[in-house]
């Protein structure tokens, strides 16, 4: 991947449509739209021109062409979003007219990673936009933004600008210690690398919500045979996803739905029944049916209200655990089951189904809707924070201030990953900005 290459790509989907959307980056991009076009658009303003072959002087479309000379462009190059009629032929002929002008077909991703090398966005505001064009609810969407727009950015940013202040002073401390000039920097960098990490740590301990966001949250239902839980997946998915029966023991393996509670992605389980069986097959089914339990972020226990809890199913109850008493319709359900009143419901003829769902919402929300601060959303950012706070932790014990500077270099640099951002140049800054050393 060259930095002096001129890139194109078909920043819209594939296939026949109205418009298509071709994007162009890098250096010779003026010089390409030129000879595409016969002259540059002005800049940041639509303008329709005819676009012909530079070899050739065949007329290939007409199109809305827009101009965004460097540096006020996404990739912080010169670079142009041609709006072109949607068909197959239009596209090949403009494609290879680019070609012609020595421009060549992006690598995926490749618009975003100029847009990082140019300092136009960090790694996790990048890695937003990604998400963003993944995202399939409003949660995750909104999510999405906020990291796109550099949420997550700005508040790595400024502990990475903290830490590199208790860097300077630990440096300057020990400038300080070789010229025998007293002063209780040292104590001043233990007290905010202790501060810093207690503030990443509280970050970290979010109950992984972000991260469960932007992944969706796994859901189960579990119960006897026979309890219903085929019919509460198809009535919660709206639609016939699982066979169900009068046959106890229908449902032999796990049979995944989608649904979107409340703007949470949520992959939601129906499992074989929980019971003894001498049926190898059905047995397997029960075996993945607990390890799904376990494995689940929310677990809905099914039990049939004409029957009394079966022991299988008690025995997986857990806090947070959703107890739903179902075919009321034919039962009044317990006031209690395992000590938690139950959700009184009836998948056959809908009873109690609002209520369900809105309680499956509620708890879906609280382990993964938005919160109020800016979380982290994948296992990367959790790693590097995670290291950042040992090295910080590691800096308050450090015996010498060498080593605690070492240490605070670390934690620098973990942050730097995350972030894509953090060199040695900005320690260099604050020590030559901060103190006047004199050496
Ligand atoms: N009366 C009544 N019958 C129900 C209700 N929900 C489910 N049933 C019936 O109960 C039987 C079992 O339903 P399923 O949804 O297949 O039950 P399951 O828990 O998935 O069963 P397994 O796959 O054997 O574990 C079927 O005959 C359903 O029509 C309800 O609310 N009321």
């Amino acid at each position: 991947m060259r930095l002096s290459d001129t890139i194109f790509a078909l920043a819209s989907g594939a296939g026949r449509a109205a418009i298509s959307l071709l994007r162009l980056s890098g250096p010779d991009s003026a010089l390409v739209l030129t000879r595409l076009a016969g002259r540059l658009p002005r800049p940041r303003q639509a303008s329709l021109r005819r676009l012909r072959h530079p070899e050739t002087g065949e007329l290939l479309d007409e199109a809305l062409l827009l101009w965004f000379p460097a540096p006020r462009s996404y990739t912080g190059e010169d670079s142009a979003e041609l709006h072109l009629h949607g068909g197959r032929a239009v596209l090949e002929g403009v494609s290879a007219a680019l070609l012609a002008c020595g421009a060549r077909p992006a690598e995926p991703g490749e618009f975003t990673r100029r847009a990082f090398l140019n300092g136009r966005l960090d790694l996790t505001a990048a890695e937003g936009i990604a998400d963003l064009i993944d995202a399939e609810t409003a949660a995750q969407r909104r999510q999405a933004l906020r990291q796109a727009g550099g949420a997550l950015a700005a508040r790595y940013a400024g502990w990475g600008e903290r830490l590199t202040r208790l860097l300077a002073h630990q440096e300057a401390s020990i400038e300080f210690a070789e010229d025998g000039i007293p002063n209780d920097l040292d104590d001043e960098v233990r007290q905010g690398a202790a501060t810093l990490a207690a503030e990443i740590a509280a970050h970290l301990a979010d109950g992984g919500r972000g991260e469960r966001l932007r992944e969706g949250l796994w859901a189960a239902i579990i119960g006897a045979p026979n309890a219903g839980k085929s019919s509460l997946l198809n009535a919660l998915a709206g639609r016939e996803a699982a066979i169900v029966s009068a046959r106890a023991g229908t449902t032999r393996d796990v049979v995944e739905v989608r649904l979107d509670l409340g703007g949470v992605p949520v992959l939601l389980a129906d499992t074989a029944g929980l019971r003894d069986t001498p049926d190898e097959i059905e047995a397997e089914g029960v075996r993945r049916a607990r390890r799904r339990a376990e494995e689940a972020d929310l677990v809905i226990a099914l039990f049939a209200a004409d029957a009394a809890p079966d022991a299988e199913t008690l025995a997986l109850l857990r806090p947070g655990t959703v107890v739903v008493a179902n075919k009321v319709d034919l039962a009044a359900p317990p006031a209690s089951i395992g000590g938690i009143a139950p959700i009184a419901l009836s998948a056959r003829d809908g009873t109690g189904l609002d209520a369900l769902r809105s309680l499956l919402e509620r708890e879906a929300q609280s382990r993964a809707g938005l919160s109020e601060e800016a979380s982290l959303t994948r296992p990367r950012h959790r790693a590097a924070l995670g290291e950042a706070v040992d090295w910080l932790e590691e800096a308050q014990r450090a015996p010498l201030p060498e080593l605690a500077a070492e240490s605070l270099r670390a934690a620098l640099r973990s942050l730097g990953r995350l972030t894509g951002r953090v060199g040695v140049e900005q320690v260099l800054d604050v020590v030559f900005g901060d103190f006047c050393i004199g050496k």
